[in-house]
């Protein structure tokens, strides 16, 4: 299968790096942006100041208001914040073009992964994930970087990856979909506990240790929900909680070191435009732990400082002071 029109759909940071990498080798993107002021500034400057500043974009990209304009796409990135997928795809009409899921986070409510949720609203189509290390303003700069492409149909994974793969977009394939899904959406609630750490001065040998434990998290929740070890330990999973938990790049870790600092996590969600999707999966994906059976300490933690229950110094000594155990 050859796929040379991508469709995108969102025009945040994210959705228009992606598409400027698949743009790169000179086939068409079309990206459709929910903000009318993003649709014409890509159009008219090659350029999306709202959401990725100072980076010029290609003349191949086309932006439109209109979903209904990706129908012909030969492939689809979905790069909406993930409480938003289901409504966005719902209200698409886009065949059955592959769709490539690109949100890092688990639907509140439903507790679905996005390939469940993509899959319940387009169950013909079949479905792929992007996942890895990759801060959008690096990779629509061309610096080079590095993703995990999961996709059960290998032949169709080959295809995606050939169409995306640059000099600078590297994808590795996999097959673990449901992996490549909780390695990304779980690392955001970790990056706000090494915000924390930072906010905090707490140091960074307690940074090192969230990260460790926090991966211990991330892997038996992993495994719980049928991922493999090795995604987890992949771009998708370590690869990204050790880019985002190091870096105020991360809105994520950003939000942490805002908590760290004593200021409220209703206050440091108020009127945001960029996403910082750890706070919406932080809550989802305590339930969801707790159906599966699986300790998650550090997400509970960051749960409760989002919700103002808990203090950061009583939630530190508390974490501190669980009983001691073995490391595995
Ligand atoms: N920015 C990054 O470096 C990366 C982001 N991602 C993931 O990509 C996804 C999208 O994030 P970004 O592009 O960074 O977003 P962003 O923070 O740059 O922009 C916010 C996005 O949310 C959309 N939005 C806001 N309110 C909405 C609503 N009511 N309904 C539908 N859409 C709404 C906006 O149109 C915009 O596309 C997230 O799941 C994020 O975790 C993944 C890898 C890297
Ligand atoms: O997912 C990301 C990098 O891989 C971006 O992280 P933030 O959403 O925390 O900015």
């Amino acid at each position: 299968m050859t796929i040379e029109t991508i469709g995108v759909i969102g025009g945040g940071a994210w959705g228009t790096a992606l598409a400027q990498a698949a743009a790169a080798g000179g086939d068409p993107v079309v990206l459709w942006a929910r903000e009318g002021d993003v649709v014409r500034a890509i159009n008219d400057q090659s350029a999306n100041p709202l959401f990725l500043p100072n980076i010029p974009l290609s003349r191949k990209i086309r932006a439109t208001s209109q979903l209904d304009d990706l129908a012909d796409c030969d492939a689809i990135l979905v790069v909406a914040p993930a409480q938003h997928v289901r409504e966005i795809l719902g209200s698409a009409s886009i065949g059955f073009a592959p769709l490539i899921l690109c949100a890092k986070g688990i639907e509140a409510g439903s507790k679905k992964l996005m390939s469940e949720v993509a899959a319940e609203v387009y169950p013909g189509s079949p479905i792929a994930v992007l996942s890895g290390p990759t801060f959008a303003h690096e990779v629509a700069a061309g610096l080079p970087a590095a993703v995990t492409l999961a996709c059960e149909d290998q032949v169709l994974g080959q295809s995606i990856a050939a169409r995306l793969a640059s000099p600078a977009f590297r994808p590795y394939l996999s097959k673990d979909v449901i992996g490549a899904e909780i390695g990304g959406a779980v690392k955001n609630v970790l990056a706000i506990a090494c915000g924390v750490v930072e906010g905090k001065r707490l140091g960074q040998n307690a940074r090192a240790a969230l990260i460790s434990r926090g991966f211990a998290e991330m892997t038996r929740f992993g495994l719980a929900r049928g991922a493999e070890a090795e995604t987890l330990a992949g771009l998708s999973g370590l690869g990204d909680l050790v880019l985002t938990c190091s870096s105020t790049s991360s809105r994520n870790f950003s939000l942490g070191k805002g908590l760290g600092e004593g200021k409220s996590g209703a206050e440091l969600l108020a009127d945001r435009t960029t996403v910082a999707e750890g706070a919406h999966t932080a809550p989802v994906l305590r339930e969801a732990a707790h159906d599966a059976g699986v300790e998650m300490p550090i997400t509970e933690a960051v749960c409760a400082l989002l919700e103002g229950k808990n203090s950061v110094e009583a939630t530190v000594e508390a974490l501190m002071a669980r009983p001691l155990k073995n490391e595995r």
